[in-house]
């Protein structure tokens, strides 16, 4: 796992300072009504120092100036916090759009010829063509030709990668580079709509939209906030009765200490730097509520090929069965797969060449080409003889024998089991009604799989590997990944299906794939993480997207979107418990001179009621800058049980935010006595 962007600099600090001031603005301030009601407290002090007998009676002016400049730092801490979470954000969005320059590109025009536009012309639909050393003019599809691609400028991954057309690998993203070969590009995407634009407005938080958890707790707090108000407000009345007159500065900082605006202040940052801490590990999230889905993740459903494999699985030996000879067997396996693109069926065609093989390349001719589907599992030549020609999954191939009268070889199956124990897939080779042996096709298992899914076992997340591939290479691959369960020959409709399975249980489920025919699920599931090399159709479909292509990058994801939660509900505790704490360190000092009973409950000694309210609302504003760093980094996660977690940390930061107040007020009042 690599953190290669920078940590806060100089730069982004400086920048934070700036927009504190900035956000002052009361438009911008309004989408927090608690710190918008500090605002308003912060205006009319301001006008009280211009106008003192603004509301009759008589207000101590430099009392008033002090609340104010008080009022204002809290502001502007929350507004930091909030700047600061966002700045490093801002700066990735800086350095990709100087990656999103207009560039040249090569259209190819009607007639077949290439006419040079502009990248920003292009359409959904046109053609490029892209040789060696040139950028990519937009988000595409290979349609020709395979090219290594270097997509440092968006993944950061330096190792070039393979692009071709067909199959898995056949997205292309603009503004990376093609370092050997060329290629013919269909672009998918309009000007303003590439992956990079949604990059670009994803990391500087342009989209971000409040998550429904948010929402929540934002209605409770300002709900508190308006309680609160009106305790304050009613408040008068009762000095009146007692004779204490209460002025306005000293009300108004009464209530900016009751109410939650600690967390108030705090809330945006928390939810900014979650989001920050998923693209630091190379994820981009399209948007909050998906990461604080997947801190609740019970079940993670993978897709094999390409996901918990590399995927480029390669032809890799001929086996004939039913007593055919090698070169049959070869040559059919090449014939079905003359015009097949897929990287499986051009390697084939590979292996013909490297074992030095010949087939009769006429009989292709005027053939006419099947292409695979997931749902046939099938790909082959209908040849102008009237011969059908096709390979695939053995199972297939077997039935669509058998459906028109063949028989199957009694060798065939110990071929492919042995290639299937080897963790390979094989595919059965056939024309009409008669099999011809198998083709032997080898992948790999990515590394650290099985440490990695034995992490998320402690976490309590069940791992599901669905795929199209036999049961037998699927149960191999399972157990060399390590997974908890395996559906093996699933068509995309099966994938669907799993996760609604486990949905109607009640429980949140996670996908991750690469392939088109992942798309549907990857859509239906809570949490969908694409592979970065998958299909444009993938990436659309999925609300996350990892640049890596690691699979079980699922774990970071849902430590973060935990560690969200609970350093939201922390904050929370400990703002709300401080609050509380305030209560009970003020109002006893405000009343003590007419309530001398008041005194018993005057635990803290306070100085006077005044020094009192400032030393509190003095507290409140620097504890927010002091929480900030809690709110980047998040509180501490360990793997264990929810119930577990909520004890603790209601003990920690319950506990906490009822005993820090009083040490610092206390502390701020011995300081704040000596002056008023
Ligand atoms: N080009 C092809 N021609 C014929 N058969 C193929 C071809 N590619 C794959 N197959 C067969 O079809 C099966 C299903 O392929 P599909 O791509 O749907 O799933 P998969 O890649 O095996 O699994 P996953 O869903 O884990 O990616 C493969 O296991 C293989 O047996
Ligand atoms: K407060
Ligand atoms: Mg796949």
């Amino acid at each position: 796992m690599k953190t290669k962007k920078s940590m806060m600099s100089a730069a982004i600090v400086q920048n934070a300072v700036k927009e504190s001031f900035l956000k002052l603005d009361p438009r911008v301030m309004m989408r927090n009504p608690i710190m918008f009601v500090v605002e308003i407290g912060f205006i009319i002090t301001l006008l009280l120092i211009l106008v003192p007998d603004l509301f009759g009676g008589t207000v101590s002016r430099g009392y008033n100036l002090v609340v104010t400049l008080v009022l204002l730092f809290t502001l502007l801490f929350a507004n930091f916090a909030e700047a600061l979470a966002e700045g490093r954000g801002k700066a990735q969005a800086d350095t990709l759009k100087k990656t999103k320059q207009d560039i040249k590109a090569n259209k190819v025009t009607g007639n077949n010829s290439v006419k040079q536009v502009s990248s920003s012309e292009l359409r959904k639909g046109d053609i490029v063509v892209v040789a060696q050393g040139e950028v990519i003019p937009g988000d595409g599809e290979v349609i020709e030709g395979l090219a290594s691609v270097d997509e440092s400028a968006i993944t950061g991954e330096s190792a070039p990668v393979i692009k071709e057309a067909g199959g898995d690998f056949s997205s292309v993203t603009g503004g990376t580079r093609v370092v050997s070969d060329q290629i013919k590009v269909r672009i998918t995407s309009d000007p303003g709509e590439s992956f990079l634009d949604r990059m670009i407005s994803l990391v500087e938080g342009a989209k971000r939209q409040k998550t429904p958890n948010e929402i929540a707790l934002n209605t409770v707090l300002t709900s508190l906030t308006l309680i609160f108000l009106f305790v304050v407000v009613t408040l008068p009345f009762f000095g009146n009765y007692l004779n204490v007159s209460l002025e306005i500065p000293i009300l108004i900082a009464l209530l900016v200490c009751l109410i939650p605006t600690t967390i108030g202040g705090l809330l945006s940052a928390i939810g900014i730097a979650g989001m920050d801490r998923v693209t630091q590990f190379n994820v981009l999230a399209m948007s909050g509520k998906a990461v604080e889905a997947a801190g609740d993740i019970n079940t993670v459903i993978l897709d094999k090929t390409g996901t918990i494999t590399y995927g480029n699985r390669m032809a890799s030996e001929f086996i004939p069965a039913g007593g055919h000879q090698l070169a049959e067997v070869a040559e059919w396996a090449a014939i079905s797969s003359l015009k097949d693109e897929t990287p499986e069926g051009r390697s084939v065609l590979a292996l013909m060449k490297k074992q030095s093989l010949t087939y009769n390349e006429g009989l292709g001719d005027n053939a006419e080409f099947i292409e695979f589907k997931a749902e046939t599992r099938m790909s082959g030549m209908d040849l102008k003889d009237g011969r059908y020609v096709r390979k695939g999954a053995v199972d297939a191939v077997k039935k669509w024998v058998q459906s028109q009268g063949g028989t199957i070889p009694s060798d065939l199956d110990e071929g492919s089991t042995r290639i299937a124990k080897a963790g390979g897939t094989p595919l059965a080779v056939a024309v009409d009604n008669e099999i011809y042996g198998l083709i032997y096709l080898k992948d790999t298992v990515k590394p650290g799989m099985k440490e990695r899914f034995e992490q998320m076992r402690q976490m309590g997340i069940k791992t599901i590997m669905c795929t199209g591939d036999n049961p037998l290479t699927a149960a191999t691959i399972a157990l060399e990944a390590g997974v908890d369960d395996f559906i093996a020959e699933s068509k995309p409709e099966d994938k669907i299906a799993v996760i609604r399975r486990e949905q109607a249980e009640g429980k949140l489920v996670a996908m991750t794939g690469d392939g088109t025919n992942d798309a549907p699920a990857l859509a239906q599931a809570d949490v969908g993480i694409a592979m970065n090399s998958g299909t444009v159709a993938a990436k659309e479909a999925a609300n996350m997207v990892d640049l890596d292509s690691d699979p079980s990058k699922i774990i970071e994801v849902v430590a973060i979107g935990k560690q969200l939660l609970m350093t939201r509900g922390a904050l929370t505790t400990f703002s709300i418990a401080n609050d509380i704490a305030k209560y009970f360190a003020i109002i006893p000092a405000m009343f003590m001179v007419a309530i001398p009973q008041m005194d018993t409950l005057n635990i803290m000694r306070l100085g006077s009621p005044s020094s009192a309210i400032l030393s509190a609302l003095i507290f409140n504003a620097i504890i927010i800058p002091l929480l900030i760093p809690l709110a980047m980094k998040g509180v501490g996660y360990k793997p264990m049980s929810s119930p577990q977690l909520l004890k603790r940390n209601l003990f920690i930061y319950g506990l906490g935010g009822v005993l820090v107040p009083f040490l610092g007020i206390k502390l701020i009042d011995l300081v704040v006595h000596l002056w008023v």
